[in-house]
């Protein structure tokens, strides 16, 4: 029998400790395709992905694949999806495919074998949930997670500004609270729980007038909005300061903005990495 895999909470927890936050996106837009001097097709995205996969193998833990910018050439991008995955896991880059899935139960178990069960060639490290059907809908993928020592970051306070007309409904027991202390509850066993959630890097401010209970999550936070959408070292301080677990900053476009050269794309990851770095990490020069 073979071992059964860590958790997805202790995998990505030792990752980051050795290859630091950063979670880079993979996220192939037909304006960066053309400035590229790629084709907007399955073709171009696979040279982007393997592009993008050799700059950053053996500098990030953590990649964040775009699965709208695959979906867009139908099978055969989602062909390009699963070889980028397959080849991540071969590189022992953790995956998260940002998906945001949700449905009611009995249909969210189809996306949850999908994406997070032994076997299937779109399975990923962890995948992004969208819990507007109520949290208890995303049942049957935090079980298919939990068997199969997998992830997932359920949204909680996006980074565009149209996600507070219902995310911050309810004051201080608002949407995105609820949904945070729902996360939390799933955390509870001993260890880097494996329900995250995604709040944006940009979120500073609503999280502090919202008092979301991030101190109680036991889970790893994704951070979007890195770069191209405004948030830095300062924002990402505003938002998670508190926090004990792990906070993956994501930066997309603005680190592909760099490629297709490799060493620019090296560079422009390393770049992002010194200026989120903390001045802690700064002095031990480990991150
Ligand atoms: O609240 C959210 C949730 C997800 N995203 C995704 O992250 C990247 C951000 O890309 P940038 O180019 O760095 O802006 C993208 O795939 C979004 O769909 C988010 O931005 N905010």
């Amino acid at each position: 029998m073979p071992e059964p895999r860590a958790t997805f909470g202790a995998r990505l927890a030792s990752a980051v400790e050795q290859w630091g936050s950063l979670c880079v996106g993979v996220d192939p837009h037909p304006s960066l395709l053309e400035a590229w001097g790629l084709d907007d097709t399955p073709e171009g995205l696979r040279r982007f992905s393997h592009t993008v996969l050799d700059a950053v193998s053996g500098r990030v833990s953590v990649i964040k694949p775009q699965v709208a910018l695959f979906e867009r050439h139908g099978s055969r991008g989602f062909a390009v999806l699963e070889d980028l995955l397959a080849r991540s896991a071969a590189n022992g880059l953790l995956t998260i495919a940002d998906a945001k899935r949700g449905d009611i139960g009995s249909t969210m178990a189809g996306y949850a074998d999908a994406w997070l069960r032994d076997g299937s060639a779109l399975a990923a490290d962890a995948i992004t949930l969208s819990p507007y059907l109520g949290f208890e809908s995303l049942r049957p993928a935090l079980t298919a997670a939990r068997e199969s020592g997998r992830g997932v970051f359920v949204l909680a306070l996006t980074s565009n500004p149209e996600g507070a007309s219902v995310q911050h409904v309810g004051g201080e027991n608002s949407v995105a609270q609820r949904i945070v202390r729902a996360a939390a509850q799933e955390n509870l066993a001993d260890g880097p729980g494996s329900v995250g959630l995604v709040i944006g890097a940009t979120a500073g401010k609503a999280v502090r007038e919202l008092r979301l209970e991030l101190e109680s999550l036991n889970g790893p936070i994704l951070a979007p909005g890195v770069g191209a959408q405004g948030a830095g070292r300062r924002e990402l301080d505003a938002a998670f300061a508190g926090v004990s677990g792990v906070v993956l900053p994501n930066s997309s476009r603005e680190i592909l903005r760099a490629g297709p050269d490799v060493s620019a794309l090296k560079e422009a990851v390393e770049a992002t990495q010194n200026a989120l770095r903390t001045p802690a990490e700064a002095g031990s020069g480990t991150d």
